[in-house]
């Protein structure tokens, strides 16, 4: 028997069980008192008090419905239990059941976390790995600069990550300022040389020593991030800090190892290329005789870990801008090219966008676009939010594509050995402008007059039925979305030895489905477009295409139709949406907001 008690200002419900009380709830009935009678099937049946039934129904409907509605009172109003005595027959609740919208749901969203340039493994990297990092990585500090050839670092806690030796501390004096190796508009860059280098010491090579300006600092977030991430991509960095003592304000500095002398820019120059990456690619010369086929094999395998780098840097959110035979290392320690010059790459991960307005991209390599997002795409206001926001970002721009043109104009230059001068770079692109960025079409007007060295190069890419031609029109293409990604790309038939006359039957397909996804679908979206305008006429209803385009200048009225209506407003949010992501860009391009990531950069004074 369960008893509702009305004394004062509350109903108190209490437990048949344990005689506790479950909840208490104003009552309208003052001074009244009920007995209400649990039947068998947990319902409290109601004594007939003439006046009061109805309302004494509906308030006891109210309270159960209340109770069951948020899983709180008696057992037998809120769980299946039927009579008390048999509840210890009852089958016990499952403690999650699997339902298929619920599995859809659970796909959908792990598919969304771990997406390019992927929200779940960069919460992971920046608050779980950058930290450790942190905390164990060996850290560099310039201590004095006695002369100028020679500077000074202390390694702290070296060999700590490693586990061999306990944390120490080493004032190392021995290191030679060696030759000058590069020096951009940001910063000079050195070779350092340790000056008495222990025999059978592996760790201590040679390093490199960047002192850039305050620009040093994105290029040390991306070089930290690209470590964590896909750390064969690029040229093995060690640590960057601010250097704060130096008279001219902080300058940011920069360590890696040495990879090696050669850029692919050097090897490409000399008159032997490709036959003088032979041996340090593939460690033998090939058992072939000198021609297209030798050639093309050693080309293929270049190009092959340019794209390799590349997928790695995209996989994680990451767009150099700025790829070229210069800013590719042959690594002799790890006989691949790598990556280098990460001063220009944008985090699309983090919203890091930034380019400061004096860097100019390389107009040899820079794809026709310019801008890596579509100038009305800014990056989201905040990291974590850039974050949660970057799949959509990614997937609505392509901003990896940016890279891959420029990938592809490294292949058309290791193919055609006549267009490796800058000088001929440079007529090439002016050309191509005029062919609308149409390399068949290039080919077309070039071919019938071309020079044996051109000649060559054609014949190299229709080697195995034009399979090469076939991934270098798939790279250099005017549209951003229809250029192959870089690990569709590594995907191609191209890197099958056997070339396309070779391919088996899922070979074949998958290179259909490959050139089908190529297919630009920005078109077919404007040919729906026009099919509804088009349907618009005064007969059959809807737009005509200056309705459409007056229904972008227009609000929506309160007269006009449901179906107008709905369109304008459609516009109408599309429009605040725009001019939303514009203003957050405008407020991104302020410095202040823009260089937030220097925060984490270690500070030396
Ligand atoms: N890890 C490395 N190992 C060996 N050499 C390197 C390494 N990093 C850079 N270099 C050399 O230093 C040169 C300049 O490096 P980097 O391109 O990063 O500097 P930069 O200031 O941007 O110069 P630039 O404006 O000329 O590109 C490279 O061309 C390369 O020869």
């Amino acid at each position: 028997m369960a008893t509702v008690a009305s004394g004062g200002a509350s109903i108190a419900l209490i437990n048949p069980c344990n005689s506790q009380q479950l909840i208490k709830h104003p009552s309208p009935f003052l001074g009244t008192k009920f007995k209400l009678k649990l039947s068998s099937k947990g319902s409290p049946s109601i004594p007939k008090t003439p006046g009061v039934l109805s309302l004494k129904a509906q308030l006891i409907d109210a309270v159960r419905d209340l109770f069951v509605g948020v899983g709180v009172g008696l057992p037998c109003t809120v769980m299946e239990c039927g009579d008390i005595i048999y509840r210890s027959t009852l089958p016990k609740p499952d403690g999650l059941t699997l339902t298929v919208p619920g599995a859809i749901l659970a796909v959908g969203a792990l598919s969304y976390l771990w997406a390019t340039p992927g929200v779940a493994p960069g919460f992971f990297d920046m608050f779980v790995l950058a930290f450790l990092e942190r905390l164990f990585r060996p850290t560099f500090k310039k201590v004095s600069e006695f002369i100028s050839s020679f500077w000074a670092f202390i390694f702290l806690n070296e060999d700590l990550i490693y586990g061999q030796k306990a944390l120490f501390l080493v004032l190392q004096d021995d290191f030679v300022l060696g030759k000058k190796l590069g020096e951009g508009a940001f910063g000079v860059v050195y070779k350092v040389s340790l000056a008495n280098k222990k025999p059978n010491s592996k760790k201590e090579g040679d390093l490199v020593v960047k002192k850039a300006t305050e620009y040093g600092a994105v290029e040390i977030w991306m070089n930290e991030r690209v470590r964590r991430a896909c750390a064969n991509s690029c040229a093995d960095f060690l640590y960057g800090f601010l250097e704060g003592s130096s008279k001219k304000g902080g300058e940011y500095w920069l360590v890696w190892r040495y990879e090696g002398e050669a850029t692919l820019s050097d090897l490409m120059l000399s008159k032997e290329f490709p036959y003088n990456v032979e041996t340090m690619i593939l460690g033998e010369v090939q058992n072939l005789p000198k021609g297209l086929e030798r050639e093309n094999q050693i080309i293929q395998t270049i190009m092959r870990q340019i794209l390799f780098a590349l997928d790695g840097l995209h996989s994680t959110g990451i767009v150099h801008r700025d790829i070229k035979p210069q800013n590719i290392i042959f690594s002799e320690g790890s006989r691949i090219f790598k990556i280098i010059d990460l001063g220009a790459a944008a985090d699309l991960r983090v919203g890091i966008n930034y380019i400061p307005k004096e860097f100019l991209l390389d107009p040899r390599y820079a794809a026709p676009e310019q801008y890596i997002m579509s100038t009305q795409t800014p990056s989201a206001p905040s990291a974590p939010v850039a974050t949660a926001l970057s799949p959509v970002l990614w997937q609505m721009n392509l901003p990896d594509r940016f890279d891959i043109y420029s990938a592809g104009l490294i292949f058309l230059q290791m193919a055609f050995p006549s267009l490796r001068t800058d000088s001929a770079l440079i007529q090439f692109n002016r050309q191509l402008k005029r062919c609308d960025y149409d390399l068949v079409a290039w080919r077309n007007t070039v071919e019938p007059r071309a020079s044996p060295d051109l000649r060559k190069g054609f014949e190299l890419l229709d080697l195995d039925n034009g399979i090469g031609w076939e991934l270098l029109t798939s790279m250099v293409r005017y549209k951003a979305r229809q250029r192959i990604s870089a690990k569709a790309a590594l995907a191609h038939p191209y890197f099958d030895r056997e070339g396309l006359l070779a391919l088996s039957f899922v070979q074949k397909l998958k290179l259909q489905v490959f050139r089908a996804t190529q297919q630009d679908y920005g078109e077919a979206a404007k040919w729906i477009i026009n099919l509804m305008a088009k349907s618009g006429t005064e007969k059959e209803g809807g737009f005509t295409e200056a309705q459409l385009q007056d229904l972008r200048d227009i609000e929506p009225k309160k007269k006009a139709s449901p179906q107008r209506n709905a369109l304008a407003s459609a516009l109408k949010l599309q429009r605040k949406i725009v001019r939303t992501l514009n203003e957050s860009m405008d407020e991104l391009s302020r410095r202040s907001k823009s260089l937030w990531w220097s925060r984490w950069i270690p500070k030396q004074e």
